[in-house]
């Protein structure tokens, strides 16, 4: 059964539906990437699942409490850029969050000292945050965000702004949680959805465009690239291969060019008579099936 349902959710900005009829479902114990293009809809999603925003119309609710319209007590939060006292220590940042979500004197250390050491900061725990890395204070972050003990942790963009260590953290961090609790992360870098999720939200222009376990949808939608180089490479080929019929996305690295398309046979024949044609001289010509990025882009353009 569901933790959480989300029905038309929608939020109206200035007569704009930035978040519009998005309706999906989250399962205990799930992570889930929320994904979508810069402007998509996806952090005021999360804040209306946070309660941070009231939904302009829709419902949210909670399998637990479908009474009760307050289900911030299920709910954890990280937002895109939280803001630290950097002259306190993570254990008393912790310690003060926890007062604030109501906890006792004593389930306040109990919990800070686990979260401490779940999020591999013990032994920072008493410096100030001011001296913490990127990926420290983000981990913080979502200690903080687990202090009350919620079923659905919600992280927005976690680790886009880390460098690569931070993110390997962080990214491993996601991993533990979700064995604790539904997890549900925007982000935009499709490798990181991959890596963690095992199912995705697509959402972009407000809208929900696709949803359900990577490996449905990688099934349903069929993606596939073809793979070619040249012996020489055609003049103009990057657009002569953008005008085949049911190509979509044509990106080119040292020569070896990508092309995702919607139908393979369609794509394959046209290819095959303008080599004819045109004399086109293949060294190299493969077919893959289709990444995330494939089908995110296939996605948007659809
Ligand atoms: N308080 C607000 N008032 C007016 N418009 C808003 C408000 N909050 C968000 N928007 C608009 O809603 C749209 C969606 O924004 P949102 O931040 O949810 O997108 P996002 O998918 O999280 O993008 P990003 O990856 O850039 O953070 C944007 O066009 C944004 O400008």
């Amino acid at each position: 059964m569901e933790l959480v349902s989300v029905k038309d959710l929608t939020k109206t900005y200035s007569k704009h539906n930035v978040v519009d009829h998005v309706s999906f479902d989250l399962h205990p114990g799930k992570c889930v990437a929320l994904l979508g293009p810069n402007g998509a809809g996806k952090t005021t999603t999360l804040r209306m699942l946070a309660g941070f925003i009231q939904p302009t119309s829709g419902t949210i609710s909670f399998n637990e409490d479908t009474l009760s319209k307050d289900f911030r007590k299920y709910v954890g939060y990280l937002p895109q850029h939280p803001s630290f006292y950097p002259w306190i220590s993570g254990e008393e940042f912790l310690h003060y969050a926890g007062q604030l979500a109501g906890l006792t004197k004593h389930e306040v250390s109990d919990r800070s000292e686990k979260l401490l050491q779940l999020v591999h900061l013990t032994d920072a725990g008493k410096k100030r945050i001011g001296k913490y890395s990127g990926g420290m204070k983000q981990r913080l972050g979502i200690a903080q965000a687990l202090i009350h003990q919620p079923k659905l942790i919600m992280l927005d963009e976690p680790v886009s702004s880390l460098d690569p260590i931070g993110r390997r953290e962080v990214l491993n961090l996601i991993r533990e949680l979700k064995k604790d609790a539904t997890v549900l992360f925007s982000t935009h870098i499709l490798n990181d959805a991959e890596e963690v999720s095992e199912e995705i939200l697509l959402m972009n222009d407000g809208k929900l465009i696709e949803q359900g376990p990577i490996s449905e949808i990688r099934g349903m939608q069929q993606t596939v690239t073809i793979r070619l180089a040249f012996e020489k490479e055609p003049k103009f080929i990057h657009e002569k291969l953008k005008e085949i019929d049911s190509v979509y996305q044509v990106t080119e690295q040292n020569g070896t060019f990508d092309v995702s398309v919607h139908d393979l046979n369609a794509a394959r024949d046209t290819i095959f008579s303008r080599v004819q044609e045109e004399g086109w001289e293949l060294s190299l010509f493969e077919i893959t099936s289709g990444t995330l990025e494939d089908i995110f882009m296939k996605a948007v353009n659809k």
